[in-house]
């Protein structure tokens, strides 16, 4: 009897982890298996849409994307989007998390809007093709002098083709629980192109995927577009102003909608709504 009781009160937590554990596995296999066939179902459309590398394609890729969150369990609670009807060029800035910030950013995603990204993810399959069909950015973070070059021309073409563009300035994925330290790069181009920046900001994820604990639930994600910060008339000396005004305005958002003080990931889930 006793032993059969100890072996029940452990097989039932080892079955409990196993299926949370299994559940976060099923669901981001799931998630870069389904965005690889999203992908290779937007290549051809794309192709027959522009013929090529072109923001327009943004269109399809969005299109496409919008469902992806019914199958995660994850929900958007939007606000603010009547910021985002600016006319012409913007630099749009955002708090970096995971892969998963894609399915907020087409969510909410301008038309004539693309991305800044590492070139490396050009390489990832169907999904780097779209990326490139889709007309984002490739910066090497290597090389700083060539991500600026590049980020200089960008600056250029916005105000040519009249484009928007979304730049993630801590510059890497984190889930800390509080914004990296920014790059200045979203900021220089926002002021070479004299145009506004619109910061938008994503609650944290920690109520619902924990990476290090191999939890994926479901979860609401609280996603705040703030009023545009103009720059015109601002110079390269303006930048380093720019950068932390935009930046403590983000970090006060950001720790408001996800209802905490700043957490390290090894204190465990204690974001809550
Ligand atoms: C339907 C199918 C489904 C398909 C799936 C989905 C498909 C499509 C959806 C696409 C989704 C894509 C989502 C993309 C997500 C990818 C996100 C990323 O890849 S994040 C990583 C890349 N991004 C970045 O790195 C952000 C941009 N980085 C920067 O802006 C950086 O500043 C830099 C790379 C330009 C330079 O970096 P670094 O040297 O490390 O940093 P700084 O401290 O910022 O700069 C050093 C000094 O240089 C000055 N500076 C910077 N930029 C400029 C400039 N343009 N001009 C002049 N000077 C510049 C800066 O001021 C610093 O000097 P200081 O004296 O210290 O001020
Ligand atoms: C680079 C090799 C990629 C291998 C294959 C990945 C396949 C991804 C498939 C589905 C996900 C679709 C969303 C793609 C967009 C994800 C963008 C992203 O999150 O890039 C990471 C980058 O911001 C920061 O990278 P680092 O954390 O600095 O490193």
């Amino acid at each position: 009897m006793d032993a059969l009781l100890v072996f029940l009160l452990l097989l039932v937590p080892l079955l409990l982890w196993t299926s949370s554990t299994f559940v976060f596995y099923f669901k981001k296999c799931f998630y870069v298996a389904y965005m690889m066939i999203l992908a290779a179902i937007a290549i051809p459309l794309s192709i027959l849409k522009s013929g090529g590398r072109d923001i327009e394609n943004m269109r399809v890729i969005r299109a496409l994307v919008r469902h992806v969150k019914y199958f995660l369990g994850l929900r958007f609670d939007v606000s603010g989007l009547e910021h985002l009807q600016t006319e012409g060029p913007y630099v749009i800035i955002s708090n970096h998390q995971s892969s998963l910030d894609v399915l907020g950013l087409m969510e909410v995603l301008p038309d004539r809007c693309t991305m800044v990204a590492k070139k490396e993810l050009v390489y990832a399959g169907t999904v780097g093709i779209v990326c490139w069909l889709g007309g984002i950015v490739f910066i090497n973070r290597k090389k700083t002098r060539d991500a600026k070059s590049v980020m200089a021309d960008a600056a250029k073409t916005m105000l040519d083709d009249q484009i928007r563009l979304w730049v993630f300035p801590e510059g890497t994925r984190n889930q800390r629980g509080d914004l990296l330290p920014f790059k200045k790069g979203a900021f220089h181009l926002a002021v070479q192109a004299q145009a506004p920046i619109i910061p938008i900001v994503f609650s944290s994820y920690s109520n619902f995927y924990l990476r290090k604990e191999k939890q994926f639930n479901s979860g609401t994600i609280t996603l705040k577009i703030l009023p545009k910060i103009e720059t015109k008339g601002m110079t390269s000396d303006d930048v380093a102003d720019l950068s932390d005004k935009s930046y403590d305005l983000m970090r006060s958002v950001f720790l408001d909608i996800s209802g905490s003080a700043p957490v390290t990931q090894s204190n465990g889930p204690s974001l809550h709504h």
